[in-house]
């Protein structure tokens, strides 16, 4: 699929806001793909889809869950993590992409996940730190992104687990498995 159909599905899910974010992610995620050598146009694509599901009701994406066997788990933690496997599989059943490096960096781009592609952290990391984003920390990731593809991914996740904990919220727990499983395949012992 070229680049200004994707775009075109996707703006009519999102509002102005996300679609320009998308468009961040999209530019950073091809930048990084060139940087660290994943296929460009998968990132790209990845990139425009990953938030596709961002703002369908709860109720339908809880629904998705429990009927395409989806973690159940999923259920007791926030909402927030719910777009990113439910659009998987509404990308692949309403825009017809079925290609399945880019479906699970759209499905884990929340989330995580232990041994995650080249292609799946760039996407994870392109929702960080594109040009839109502006919170603590951020630019420590970006500097990070330069040079270092894990370094800067385990930052955002300590920095994302951290967040969650001063706010005395529960975090799902791929998000410490994915952090886990970076730092120790990054240990030299
Ligand atoms: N492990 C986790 N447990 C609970 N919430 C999480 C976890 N990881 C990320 N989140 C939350 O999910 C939300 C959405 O994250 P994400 O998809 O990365 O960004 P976006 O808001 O751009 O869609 C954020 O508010 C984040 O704090
Ligand atoms: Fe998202």
């Amino acid at each position: 699929m070229i680049r200004e159909t994707a775009l075109a599905l996707v703006k009519e899910q999102l509002t102005e806001h996300r679609y320009k974010h998308t468009i961040g992610v999209m530019e950073t995620a091809i930048k990084l793909a060139e940087k660290y050598g994943a296929d460009c146009q998968k990132a790209e694509l990845a990139a425009i889809f990953h938030d596709y599901a961002k703002f369908r009701p709860k109720d339908e994406m809880n629904k998705v869950i429990l009927e395409q066997s989806m973690p159940k788990e999923l259920l007791n933690f926030n909402s927030e993590l719910w777009h990113a496997p439910v659009g998987a599989y509404l990308v692949e059943k309403e825009a017809g992409i079925s290609d399945r490096e880019i479906l699970d960096a759209i499905r884990y781009h929340t989330s995580g996940r232990p041994g995650m592609t080249l292609l799946e952290k760039i996407v994870y990391l392109a929702d960080y730190i594109e040009p839109g984003r502006h919170f603590p920390g951020v630019e420590d990731v970006r500097q990070l992104a330069e040079s270092d593809l894990d370094g800067a991914l385990i930052q955002a996740m300590k920095n994302t687990i951290s967040f969650l904990m001063k706010k005395n919220q529960p975090v799902y727990p791929d998000t410490f498995h994915t952090y886990n499983s970076l730092i120790q395949s990054g240990r030299i012992d």
